[in-house]
């Protein structure tokens, strides 16, 4: 246990927030100690497979019916769920980039700041994902949220958040991420001023670790990383609004009391954090530029083996060593849709332009690779160890197209001229040279 954290991927947990709260040994007694009900929260069918089979056990105050009333229908604001935004906006396809979007002084919390930039498939049939940009300048309070339609992944950019969910109290900074599951309700609250990150919202099966095959059973990213919160409650009698994000609407009933009330829990179905200054790369030793899977952290997979519904991958600060190597990323065009975001420092493919806080979208099929900068730069740089310091670049990849909000389409930080970072590429063919002379 590390400071309020319990340490692993996937678990089986327990964590009691008073002494003899959880079961032994059953999970439903006749009456639990301290006067506490029985909940279980499943995470997949009952009758899933061992290995993805999720549920946990929650020893709460009040059973969660007690925590809903009646549901109201409430405006979504800029959030929007796959396929929804497949209608919305006439832009033409195109490799696209957007320069940071500033966070603004309205009050925005976990709840309405959620900017919807993209969608892929369809959140009803539990395929594709959505790639949000969250800027927060207030916490929640006395609200709360769950979400129906798909787990979160929350990649921390600018600003520290604070997630006081049903399973215990998890902190994230930039460079950290933090996974909500499905049906899990939170709140969040702002630990340093405004605050700005990326989120995967995965319709799919939950991220699980990547297979590692031939690298082994260690490095990427490690299990023991992994940290889930201990128990911790809130025994709070105060007029309170529960937020629901289920089929694509977002409603919210009235409840009188805090629904993070669960005292003990026990299960593999729960929330976590994970720092991803912790990965730890594998790479080219000798020459060529692998292919980024490589930087897998987390994979959401689908019915199709090595076909992902979306993973996570990353680009941390490593050593660059490969000899006669264009070490960047080459020039590809990709099955996958790739969105990206720069969460610190330089991304090698792209030096100028794409900033921390920016975001990319680099759609199926659609060309894309170094910028003429970075390209002439490869091309002559010296073969000597390199080092990327200071750096930590995100993808989300889905093997499906990823459909822009009107929201993103409009917003003056869509830079129409992006594509100009490949107009100095010169035609450097000369059949008569074989050795190539520029
Ligand atoms: O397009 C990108 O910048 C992401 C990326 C990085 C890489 O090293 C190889 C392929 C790839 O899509
Ligand atoms: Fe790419």
């Amino acid at each position: 246990m590390v400071n309020g954290y319990m340490s692993g991927f996937g678990n089986s947990f327990e964590t009691e927030a008073l002494p003899g709260a959880l079961p032994i040994g059953r999970n439903s007694p006749q009456k639990v100690n301290y006067g506490l009900y029985a909940e279980q929260l499943s995470g997949s069918p009952f009758t899933a497979p061992q290995a993805t089979n999720q549920r946990s056990w929650l020893y709460r105050i009040r059973p969660t019916v007690k925590h809903s009333g009646r549901y109201t229908k409430v405006e979504k604001g800029l959030l929007r769920t796959a396929p929804a935004a497949r209608e919305e906006s006439e832009l033409p396809i195109g490799q696209l980039r957007w320069a940071p979007i500033p966070i603004p002084n309205t009050a925005l919390t976990f709840v309405n700041g959620l900017h919807t930039i993209t969608t892929a498939g369809d959140s009803d049939t539990q395929v594709g994902m959505a790639a949000h940009l969250l800027l927060v300048t207030r916490s929640m309070e006395r609200e709360y949220f769950f979400n129906a339609d798909g787990e979160f992944l929350v990649v921390a950019q600018q600003g520290r958040l604070r997630f006081r969910t049903e399973f215990g109290v998890i902190d994230i900074e930039p460079g950290e991420i933090c996974m909500i599951p499905r049906g899990v309700i939170f709140k969040v609250e702002l630990l340093d001023g405004p605050a700005r990150a990326y989120v995967c919202e995965n319709y799919g099966g939950s991220f699980t670790l990547p297979d590692r095959g031939p690298i082994g059973a260690n490095c990427l990213a490690n299990p023991r990383d992994f940290l889930t919160p201990t128990a911790a409650y809130e025994d709070k009698e105060e007029p309170s609004t529960l937020f629901v994000k289920w089929g694509g609407e977002l409603y919210r009933t009235d409840i009188g009391q805090s629904p993070l009330d669960v005292v003990a829990w026990h299960g593999n179905y729960a929330p976590y954090k994970y720092d991803l200054r912790h990965f730890s790369p594998v790479g080219a030793i000798s020459f060529d530029h692998p292919d980024p899977s490589i930087f897998t952290v987390l994979t959401a997979p689908s019915e199709t083996p090595g076909t992902a519904n979306v993973d996570f991958v990353i680009f941390p600060e490593r050593w660059l060593v490969a000899e006669n190597t264009f070490r960047p990323p080459w020039y590809h065009r990709n099955l996958m849709s790739e969105f990206m975001g720069l969460i610190y420092g330089v991304y090698d493919a792209k030096p100028e332009g794409f900033v921390p806080g920016g975001m990319s979208l680099h759609n199926q099929m659609l060309p894309h690779g170094p910028d003429e900068k970075a390209f002439q730069h490869a091309s002559n740089e010296e073969m000597k160890p390199v080092k990327l310091t200071g750096t930590m670049a995100f993808m989300f990849e889905t093997r499906f197209p990823q459909r822009v909000t009107r929201f993103a389409a409009e917003h003056s930080a869509l830079e129409h001229g992006y594509i100009d970072c490949w107009k100095g590429l010169k035609k450097h063919f000369d059949p008569t040279s074989r050795e190539p002379t520029w």
